[in-house]
């Protein structure tokens, strides 16, 4: 079955983009040797020394080609050549790798040796920072090749190979004695002669032993922490300095007119002897208006009907299909108005937060609908305070190929801070917020006057 997996580890992911919205690379490894020589586990190995978040590690097995039937019998009568580089789909490998070191989402198939064959479903990988990819012929193909940061052979002696895959083959894959040392014979052995071992002079490292050799996977790890230490910088405190005083509210910004309606919402949000239920109640109806002015920005056309009285009537109709994603928690709390406004909708999640240490936003979750790419996406937040929380979560719709100008970010309350660094970085996401509020403490990052903790005040967690 498949090796591919996502390790997720406690803090949650770090920027892995600049302000200005651009991307880092994530940073690939490519790890090959002979079958059974130890390179899932130096790679796993790797990964937990390194302990850092979103760590993928993607098996060069899930990209062997569909059989035809025919092929499958040969396969099951162990005369099919899996160690020959025509086995493997070297365009779709090449593919997947580079959306991976974009940083975008991919789907993986999944292999299943028992059945020779790749199994409906698919893995979805996305928010890597390492990609450490492993396989038989990892470092064959040049394109492949250039695509790596760091490039590892696993040596390991072939008599103990040979041993590993027989104990393997039998109690893992379905084999037997006869038809392993078969295949063994006929395909992997010469395969590796003449396929495998030459790309060894493609390696940056050599590891003998493979995971035995705790001194070569000590020096790999390293290195690759301090390629990521070099990437890091201090993002929500970057923001906090960008003076932008004097500046007109950028474009792409849509405030809500301050009628005395919305001034009496916001008199009732902001006070901070409100009890919860009224907070609730205002802050829907507060949602469900910016959510109603937002939709204007939506492509409509003529709609004719024809009304109770037989007569026709020329209206209206959105075309485009919505889905909401909220930023956890405090956008959660405009999901019920937003809701009351577009019917059915569906709505992903992403979960942001700051740092404890740091106060850096970190990514720890997401959950987005399938189709999201196809959708105009209403991106909520209750406030906009530096905007990092806000670069993180359309950083993520765009990696996901949501397109920028598909994007509106919806919120009660934003600083001009926030506005400015949004539009600079993404000037096609659309921001519509009920209100400007001019500062943002330079210690708590709250905005000022401001409504205090929104998520604390609607779930009553305060
Ligand atoms: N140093 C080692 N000592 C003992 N067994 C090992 C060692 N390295 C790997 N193995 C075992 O050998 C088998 C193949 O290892 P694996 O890492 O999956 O190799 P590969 O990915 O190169 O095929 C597995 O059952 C694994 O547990
Ligand atoms: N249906 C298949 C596909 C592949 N193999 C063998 O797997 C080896 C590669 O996997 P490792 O984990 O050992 O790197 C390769 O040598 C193929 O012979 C197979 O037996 N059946």
């Amino acid at each position: 079955m498949s090796k591919n997996n996502v390790f997720l580890r406690g803090e949650g992911r770090s920027p892995w983009y600049r302000l200005d919205g651009s991307k880092f690379d994530c940073y690939l490894v490519g790890v090959a040797g002979g079958s059974a020589s130890g390179k899932t586990s130096v790679a796993v190995r790797i990964i937990e020394n390194l302990n850092v978040p979103w760590v993928v590690l993607l098996s060069m097995d899930s990209f062997y080609n569909v059989l035809s039937p025919e092929k499958k019998i040969d396969a099951q009568n162990n005369n099919f050549n899996f160690d020959h580089p025509d086995a493997f789909d070297f365009n779709l490998l090449l593919d997947t790798l580079k959306n991976l070191k974009e940083g975008k989402r991919v789907e993986v198939p999944i292999y299943d040796f028992v059945t020779h064959s790749r199994l409906p479903q698919k893995n979805t990988l996305y928010g890597a920072n390492v990609v450490i990819f492993e396989g038989i012929l990892a470092l064959y193909d040049q394109r492949i090749i250039d695509l790596m940061d760091l490039k590892v052979f696993v040596d390991t002696d072939s008599d103990i190979r040979l041993i590993r895959r027989l104990k393997r083959d039998i109690s893992e894959r379905g084999r037997d004695l006869n038809g392993v040392i078969q295949q063994y014979e006929n395909f992997v052995k010469p395969a590796f002669d003449q396929y495998i071992q030459p790309t060894v002079k493609n390696a940056d490292v050599i590891v003998p032993r493979g995971l035995d050799n705790l001194v070569a996977i000590d020096l790999i790890t390293k290195h690759i922490q301090r390629q990521l230490h070099e990437r890091q910088f201090n993002f929500r405190w970057d923001l906090v300095k960008i003076d932008c005083n004097g500046k007109e509210i950028p474009e792409n910004v849509i405030v809500l007119d301050q009628t005395p309606q919305l001034k009496g919402i916001h008199t009732i949000i902001r006070d901070r002897n409100t009890q919860r239920d009224d907070f609730i109640f205002y802050s829907e109806r507060l949602a469900a208006i910016v959510v109603e002015r937002a939709l204007s920005e939506l492509m409509f056309i003529e709609h004719e009907i024809i009304t109770p009285l037989d007569i026709p009537y020329l209206g209206k109709k959105c075309i485009e299909q919505i889905c909401g994603v909220s930023i956890l928690r405090a956008g959660s709390t405009m999901e019920t108005g937003l809701r009351r406004v577009v019917k059915d909708t569906l709505i992903g999640k992403i979960l942001i937060q700051s740092h404890p240490k740091t106060g850096e936003p970190s990514l720890h979750f997401i959950n987005l609908p399938n189709n999201i790419c196809e959708c105009y996406v209403l991106l909520m937040d209750a406030q906009i305070a530096t905007g990092a929380a806000a670069l993180m979560a359309i950083r993520v719709l765009l990696d996901h190929d949501v397109p920028e100008a598909k994007i509106i970010f919806l919120t009660f309350l934003a600083t001009p801070l926030g506005l400015h660094v949004i539009s600079k970085a993404f000037p096609k996401v659309k921001i519509c917020t009920s209100m400007i509020d001019p500062k943002i403490n330079d210690e708590t990052l709250f905005i000022e006057p401001g409504m205090g903790n929104f998520g604390d005040r609607y779930y009553g967690t305060s």
